[in-house]
Order: structure tokens, then sequence, then C-alpha cells
């Protein structure tokens, strides 16, 4: 479960030189509330820039609210992020890789991070590998590798503690259908086992896949929260895009 709380972010920076210098200070987050519950995929959409990673990069602990408050599996977020971190898997585009080592140390290291049983590791690591195609190349360096196969080792790499909340920031980007396909099917997996699930995206298509409740955000704040079922009952444009457009123009 993830309850989150008027939470909010602004990033202050100074722009400029000398007598010029200002400062600079952007609302990414605006007083955010949502819910997210186990045993339902949660999808924030929303344009570029809208504020889903900052959103959860906050839930995740990785940096903390300006305001608000948010409760991950029952641990509040300003407790400290070691807590936390056991609970979730956060997923993003710069989720680091060791470019020296392969699949098979990459997951042994962060298995042994994570303090999990040597038999436990074991088992986990070879259902990821088995579930997201990683054991063609589980010997290949991080180096050698193409975008997609890096993405697949991120995705087992966050999930090798087996967290009761998923957290994923656009999983698919860049990625082609086949492997987009098998990384949907373990976010459905992860549905079946009652864990919590969130996602970002600004792709419709990958909502309407996956999607139970649905948030839109819009410059920083919160212009749609309802089931997904409600959204496509209330649905006025032919098709789910075009809804999404007209939501966020007319907010
Ligand atoms: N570290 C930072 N310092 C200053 N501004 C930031 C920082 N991180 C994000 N922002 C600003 O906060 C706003 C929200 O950014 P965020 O990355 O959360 O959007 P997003 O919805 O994830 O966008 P995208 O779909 O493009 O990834 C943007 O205006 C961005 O420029």
């Amino acid at each position: 479960m993830i309850q989150i709380n008027k939470l909010t972010k602004s990033f202050t920076s100074k722009t400029g030189k000398g007598f010029k210098k200002e400062t600079v200070t952007v609302n990414a987050v605006n007083e955010v509330s949502f819910e997210c519950k186990p045993g339902r995929i949660f999808s924030l959409l929303g344009p570029n820039g809208a504020g889903k990673t900052t959103t959860l990069r906050m839930i995740a602990g990785i940096i903390n609210p300006t305001s608000g408050s948010a409760i991950v599996d029952g641990v509040d977020i300003s407790q400290g992020n070691n807590e936390v971190k056991k609970r979730i898997g956060f997923l993003t585009g710069s989720t680091g890789l060791y470019e020296r080592l392969n699949p098979d140390e990459t997951l042994d290291f962060f298995g042994k991070l994570f303090k999990l049983p040597e038999r436990e590791l074991k088992e986990r690591k070879e259902y990821l590998f088995e579930k997201l195609g990683i054991n063609e190349f589980r010997k290949k360096r991080m180096g050698q590798m193409s975008t997609g196969m890096k993405q697949k080792v991120s995705i087992a790499r966050t999930l090798i503690h087996n967290p009761e909340v998923l957290i994923f920031d656009e999983p698919t980007s860049g990625l082609d259908v086949i492997t987009a396909d098998s990384i949907i099917d373990l976010i459905r997996e992860s549905k079946a086992d009652n864990k919590t699930v969130i996602f970002s995206s600004h792709i419709m298509s990958e909502v309407d896949l996956l999607c139970d409740d649905l948030a839109i955000i819009n410059k920083g704040s919160i212009i749609y929260n309802d089931t997904f079922d409600n959204f496509k009952r209330d649905m006025k444009a032919d098709n789910l895009t075009q809804e999404f457009i007209n939501r966020v123009k007319e907010a």
C-alpha cells in the first residue's frame, strides 16, 4: 500500500552571473495525494515535465519532499529511506549498473546487499532470468549490452529482493514490443502476487494494458484520480489518447 498526502516538491536553483544572479524556484509537484492498493496497478500518467519522476523519487525516498507525507508499506518516508528501500523496488531511467559486471554478478551483488539467503537469491535470480529472457546473455558484461538488455537487467535487479511495492518509472521506455511485452507480463504477475504496483507513463496504450487505477498529473498537480474503468466509462473522445490530450488541455 502507498498513501501519499499533499506531497510537494520545489526545486530552487541559481541562474545568471554576478549582479544578474537570480534564484529560480520550480514547483515540480504540488500537494499531490493518492493511494495505491495491493493487488492493483496504479498508473501515473502525464506529459513531459508534469512531475511524474519527482513524485516517484519522493515515494522511493530518493529525494525529500518540501512538504507533505508518504507512507509506503506502513513506513513513513520521513523515517529514513533504508526501511523504505527494503520494501520497494524502484526502476528508473538512471538505475545504476556496473559496466564491468555481467547479469549473474550484478544480481548476486544486489542480492547480497539486501542480505538475501544464498538459496533464496539463487531461486529468485533463476526465476527473473527465465521470465525476462536474460539467460542467453547472463555472462555478458553490462558494458557490451544493448539498451533493451540493460533495461531487462535493471528490472531484475529492481525485483531481486521480492519487494512488496514496485515503482516503475517509464518501464518500457526505449524497448521493442517483444521486450516491452515480457516486462508487462512481469508487472501483471506482480499484481497477481498481491504486490502494490505504481508505474509512470505518457503512453496511453501501455496504460490500457495494465492499469486498474489512474491518476493524471499536469504541471505538478493531479487533474484526475479514479479507477480506469470509470475513466473509460466517462470518456468523451473516440480513443484513450485523445481523451488524455483533451483532459490535459482542459485542465
Ligand atoms: N533536480 C531538479 N532541479 C530543478 N528542477 C527539476 C529537477 N528535477 C526535476 N525538475 C523540474 O521539475 C519538473 C518536473 O520534472 P519531472 O522529471 O518530475 O517530470 P516528468 O513528468 O517525469 O517528465 P518526463 O515525462 O519528461 O520524464 C520539470 O519542470 C523539471 O524541469
